[in-house]
């Protein structure tokens, strides 16, 4: 297949569905119209092949997971999602190839009004970069920087899951028939973007949790100039983390610095959370309490400090870590 074939391909697929969408693919640049009195947030992040994903990673699966990530900023913004482009470097051409990528990439997107208004295809090393650009009304952005003291600490969904996917990924061939490795390895591949924009009216302050949790919520405390209190024990975690992490550690320390999970960390009055939970549909749990006083203080189940898990070298990080290799 040549280039242009490929986005004659990608233009029939990707017909937009939103009427601010002035002009898709096909032109110099896409166009589109943002409502008056709101305005955009934007965000871009690439995957790698071997880097953000393994190499034999299906294709759609690759396209979920690009569309996904890059979601879930906006939702950590509060936005509401609205236009992406594509940019995809890849070795070859191959037609399944790239319909899976797009299958992938528009089930990830769901029923959400969101349309893929254009790209970049290249050759070279497979990566994609997606750059997502969403709404939320004028001065009203969750921000890392609004968490205040008495603020409770709550994460979606549960945390772990995708880092014991890694782990589990190069002998799936032999576990693959077992639904608690289905599910973490789905976990990893798919990861689900939640929906930000329902409770930003609710939370103070928001961050996603791509590089862990203990460093993205350091994130916060550091932007907002608070400190937090944490209890190791009430972080979520699934029915299948607790099944197939060998020890309480190792699924403490999945939970802590695991990354890859992509669920949002709020901070918000405790008298919101129940109506945060019910504009959610992936569960809201409480974990801890922002503090004045700067820094993180993570405590077991005891009431006991836990210092390993207050080190600020928790996360992932491209250039250090685990990240570095
Ligand atoms: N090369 C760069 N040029 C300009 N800004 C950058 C660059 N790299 C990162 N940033 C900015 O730095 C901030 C933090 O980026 P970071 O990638 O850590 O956040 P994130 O996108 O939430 O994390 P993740 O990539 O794990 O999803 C963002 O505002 C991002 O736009
Ligand atoms: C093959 C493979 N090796 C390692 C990881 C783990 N990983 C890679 S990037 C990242 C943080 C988010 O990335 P970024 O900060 O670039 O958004 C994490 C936790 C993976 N998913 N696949
Ligand atoms: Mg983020």
């Amino acid at each position: 297949m040549r280039e242009f074939q490929l986005i004659d391909r990608l233009a029939a697929r990707l017909a937009a569905r939103r009427a601010d969408t002035q002009l898709t693919i096909g032109d110099d640049a896409a166009v589109v119209a943002p409502a008056p009195g709101q305005v955009l947030a934007i965000t871009t992040d690439t995957l790698i092949s071997g880097r953000h994903f393994p190499d034999d990673t299906p294709a759609f699966d690759i396209g979920w997971k690009a569309i996904a990530v890059n979601l879930s900023d906006l939702a950590a913004m509060g936005a509401a999602p609205a236009w992406l482009t594509v940019a995809l470097s890849t070795p070859v051409l191959d037609g399944p190839w790239c319909d899976d990528f797009v299958d992938g990439a528009l089930a990830a997107i769901g029923d959400a009004a969101v349309d893929i208004v254009g790209g970049d295809t290249t050759r070279g090393p497979l990566s994609i970069t997606v750059t997502a650009i969403g709404m939320l009304p004028a001065g009203a952005a969750l921000t890392r920087a609004g968490a205040v003291p008495g603020d409770v600490v709550a994460v979606t969904g549960t945390l772990g899951d995708a880092a014991k996917g890694l782990g589990l990924w190069p002998a799936r061939a032999d576990t693959g028939g077992d639904p608690d490795t289905a599910f973490l390895l789905r976990r990893l591949a798919r990861p689900q973007w939640r929906n930000g924009a329902a409770v930003r009216a609710l939370a103070h302050a928001g961050i996603d949790v791509s590089d862990g949790f203990g460093a993205d919520l350091g994130h916060v405390l550091a932007a907002s100039g608070v400190g937090a209190r944490i209890e190791l024990a009430a972080l979520p975690a699934s029915e299948a983390l607790r099944r197939r992490a060998a020890t309480d550690e190792e699924r403490r320390d999945l939970q802590w610095r695991g990354g890859d999970d992509y669920e949002l960390c709020l901070t918000l009055p405790a008298a919101s959370v129940d109506a945060a939970r019910a504009r959610l549909d992936c569960g809201l749990t409480v974990v801890g309490v922002i503090e004045s006083e700067p820094g993180l203080r993570v405590v077991d189940a005891h009431g006991r400090r836990c210092p390993p898990f207050e080190s600020d070298a928790a996360g992932w990080d491209h250039f250090g870590g685990r990240g570095a290799v």
